[in-house]
């Protein structure tokens, strides 16, 4: 939050050229008569309608998540895939009404989910398309619907502490390992959206010079399986809470790594991780925790490394030019909602990670930013 006392400098007084530009240039747009002027201004019309654009995405955003959302719901990405259809196909399909269905179709059509065709069937469209075999991003759209009940009251989210729809299924699930169901529901929804992090992490960060990995806060193993795959000769650990590592033992005796990778149950905000890795990562572990105790795992991860040893933080990033909205509007909102965390900028992670005693931080550039950033630094 800004310190009050900023609330008491004149404004323009010690603001830089650019500064008093853009000011100029918000007061000017707050004026109505000016909106109406530029709406009708030949010259002016085209950024007066861009902006109108924008404003009116910002304001019916959630319909049409809400229509994404529906889409998924009825597995239309795969049916539309598998050949193109008619109306009445989609109807009965879907169970919806032939009005209903069109209805739908029509808004995905909109959105870029769905095409007509020139003979009147419908196809998906470029964005539908993407969504195919993308099993992580289907999954979040259909956990969305939790973060979705928690912003109704956007500024009860932002006033209050309270219990949330996505604080109850993250800890509850985290933390009581004797609902199984629950349990399962938290690690498949981590692995879905870790399947096409871990790609992204790998495709950046070269492996081929260290010995051992120790993937902490691992999860259900999602990543050291990618791992494994990629780097045949490399020895991996995993650590996570102890309730979290049971279920990664169940997984990866499942894929036929039980010996492959060695698991420790470990709270790492009040226990020391085991030796024995010369590269440590920590796939999207810092951005659900506060300053100090992000500060308290890097300063873990570092007393386990031997010197010159490699630590990787891999996460989301706020600030990403290109992705500003998915680093402090969305993953800032999503954290608030989770009642825990927050998303940062790579410069502040590098500066904890110098807190912590690291140094030589540099970037791995990814394909997609937007949904991962990866730092490296030397113990
Ligand atoms: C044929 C040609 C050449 C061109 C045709 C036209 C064209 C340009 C088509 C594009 C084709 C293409 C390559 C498309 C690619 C699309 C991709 C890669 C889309 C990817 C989308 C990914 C999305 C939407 C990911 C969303 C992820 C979310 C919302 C993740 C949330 C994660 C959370 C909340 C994690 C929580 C963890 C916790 C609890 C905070 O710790
Ligand atoms: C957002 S998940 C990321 C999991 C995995 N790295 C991924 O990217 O899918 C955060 C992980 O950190 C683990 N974790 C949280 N607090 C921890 C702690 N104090 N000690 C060890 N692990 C912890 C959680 O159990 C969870 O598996």
């Amino acid at each position: 939050m800004r310190p009050s006392s900023d609330r008491s400098v004149p404004p323009g007084r010690g603001a830089s050229l650019r500064d008093r530009f853009l000011d100029w240039k918000a007061r000017l747009i707050a004026d109505s008569g000016f909106r109406r002027f530029a709406a009708r201004f030949l010259p002016t019309r085209f950024i007066a309608r861009r902006a109108a654009g924008e404003l009116f995405d910002l304001t019916a955003g959630f319909v049409y998540s809400q229509v994404l959302a529906a889409f998924v719901q009825l597995r239309l990405p795969d049916y539309l895939h598998a050949a193109p259809r008619d109306l009445q196909e989609v109807a009965a399909r879907t169970q919806l009404s032939p009005d209903r269905a069109e209805r739908l179709l029509n808004a995905a059509a909109a959105l870029k989910l769905a095409r007509r065709r020139s003979d009147g069937r419908w196809a998906l469209g470029d964005l539908g398309a993407a969504l195919v075999g993308n099993g992580g991003v289907t999954a979040m759209i259909e956990h969305h619907r939790l973060l979705y009940d928690d912003l109704r009251d956007p500024i009860g989210l932002l006033t209050g502490d309270g219990e949330t729809s996505l604080s109850r299924f993250w800890s509850y699930a985290a933390r009581d390992p004797a609902d199984a169901a629950e349990a399962t529901r938290y690690s498949k929804l981590m692995e879905a959206s870790q399947a096409f992090v871990a790609e992204e992490v790998l495709d950046a960060l070269p492996l081929s010079r260290h010995h051992r990995l120790m993937d902490v806060g691992g999860g259900t193993g999602t990543f050291v399986a990618a791992v494994a795959t990629r780097e045949p000769s490399i020895g991996l650990m995993l650590a996570d809470l102890p309730d979290v590592v049971a279920l990664a033992r169940e997984r990866l005796a499942a894929q036929g790594l039980a010996a492959r990778v060695r698991l420790h149950g470990v709270n790492v905000l009040c226990e020391a991780l085991p030796h024995g890795a010369d590269i440590i990562t920590l796939n999207r572990v810092l951005h659900d925790h506060d300053d100090a105790n992000a500060l308290a795992i890097l300063k873990v991860a570092r007393a386990a490394l031997p010197p010159g040893g490699t630590l990787v933080v891999a996460e989301p990033m706020a600030g990403t030019p290109g992705a500003e909205r998915a680093g402090h509007a969305y993953f800032g909102f999503y954290l608030l909602a989770m009642r825990q965390g927050r998303p940062r900028s790579f410069d502040e992670i590098a500066r904890l990670a110098a807190a912590a005693g690291m140094r030589g931080v540099r970037e791995h550039p990814t394909a997609t930013p937007l949904l991962v950033r990866v730092l490296s630094a030397q113990a």
